[in-house]
């Protein structure tokens, strides 16, 4: 079987958002390759913590049947965290459905999260050995339904500004053109990673190696692309005015300015080229831009988010264990 969803932008392109339906009710979630927890907004949370969210009501659920005695406690890359108690329902995505799939129901969260409210909870796509579910983690929704797809595989079509799709069990030829440059992931630590051992700045920039580059890992849950300190100062360092502001979080640039091409290799196959123009990722006023490209403060590990992954087509390959890129049609 197969099935495919779309993936609505927030602003900025910050996130993306698609259609789940849990026990029969409807809710949007921001599928996160960068996790592993399928958690929702759930009606046994403080109303103003839920206010404009669409909340799980298990009880209204013919289906739902609880997991006693089990947790589960997050805490994610950007600082936000949520933690709640544990069952089990049918998740359908695109038609595809898990009869069985355990469904984390918040009851506590951080503010980002109670911000954001578009967002009805995280569907993780990474793997199961870092899910949280505490005594005895549990499958994600791919890992649960990739025994019945056509193929082991979901592919990720982001969009820049506009409404995009993710695919469940197969590589839809209509959305790509060209070859799909793969790379092998190493999932050990739970992520879709790779090495990138090298980089290019410039239209044409020759290729910096980068031996001590950390790995990298695909993250549509990530906003930004978040790399080594060393990478991104090389970056900016070619464009004029650029300043990393504390106030701001990261690096800043007069939107006037000159942004170079930035390539990133994916594997040591491949090299993933973002335009210059590509690099801006939010207007701050007065004439400030904030950069997509930032540090990954020292965390050991790059992060290709959805600046990268929006001008792509993307292939998550759960059968060979490979991440590849191609150009979108
Ligand atoms: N994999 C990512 C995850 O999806 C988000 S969780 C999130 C937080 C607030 C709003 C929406 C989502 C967080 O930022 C980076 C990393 O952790």
């Amino acid at each position: 079987e197969t099935g495919q969803v779309t993936a609505s932008p927030e602003q900025n392109d910050s996130e993306y958002l698609s259609p789940v339906t849990i026990g029969g009710q409807p809710l949007t979630l921001d599928f996160d390759t960068g996790s592993a927890d399928l958690w929702v907004f759930s009606n046994s949370l403080p109303s103003s913590d839920s206010a404009g969210h669409v909340t799980f009501d298990p009880s209204k659920s013919s289906t739902f049947t609880p997991y006693s005695g089990a947790t589960w406690q997050i805490a994610y890359g950007d600082g936000s965290s949520a933690t709640g108690s544990v069952g089990f329902d049918s998740v359908t995505i695109g038609g595809v459905t898990v009869a069985h799939q355990a469904v984390e129901l918040a009851d506590n969260l951080s503010g980002a999260f109670v911000q954001d409210t578009q967002n009805d909870g995280l569907l993780g796509l990474g793997f199961s050995t870092i899910n949280t579910i505490q005594t005895q983690r549990q499958k994600t929704f791919f890992e649960n339904i990739m025994p019945s797809l056509a193929l082991p595989v979901f592919t990720a079509n982001l969009q820049a500004d506009a409404s995009g799709t993710y695919t469940f069990g197969a590589i839809d030829a209509a959305q790509y053109s060209g070859p799909i440059h793969y790379t092998a992931i190493d999932s050990s630590a739970g992520f879709w990673q790779f090495p990138s051992p090298s980089y290019t700045i410039g239209s044409n920039g020759a290729s910096v190696p980068c031996t001590t580059c950390s790995p990298a890992i695909a993250d549509t849950g990530t906003s930004l692309v978040l790399l080594d300190d060393d990478v991104v100062a090389a970056y900016y360092a070619q464009v004029s005015g650029a300043s990393q502001d504390q106030s701001q979080g990261g690096y800043v640039f007069p939107c006037s300015a000159s942004l170079p091409d930035f390539g990133v290799a994916i594997g040591s196959g491949y090299t993933a080229v973002l335009a210059g123009k590509e690099i801006l990722y939010e207007d701050l006023g007065g004439g400030v831009c904030y950069g997509g490209l930032q540090s990954n403060a020292g965390q050991g590990v790059q992060i290709f988010g959805d600046v990268l992954l929006r001008h792509f087509f993307a292939v998550f390959d759960g059968g060979a264990k490979r991440f590849g890129l191609a150009k979108k049609a």
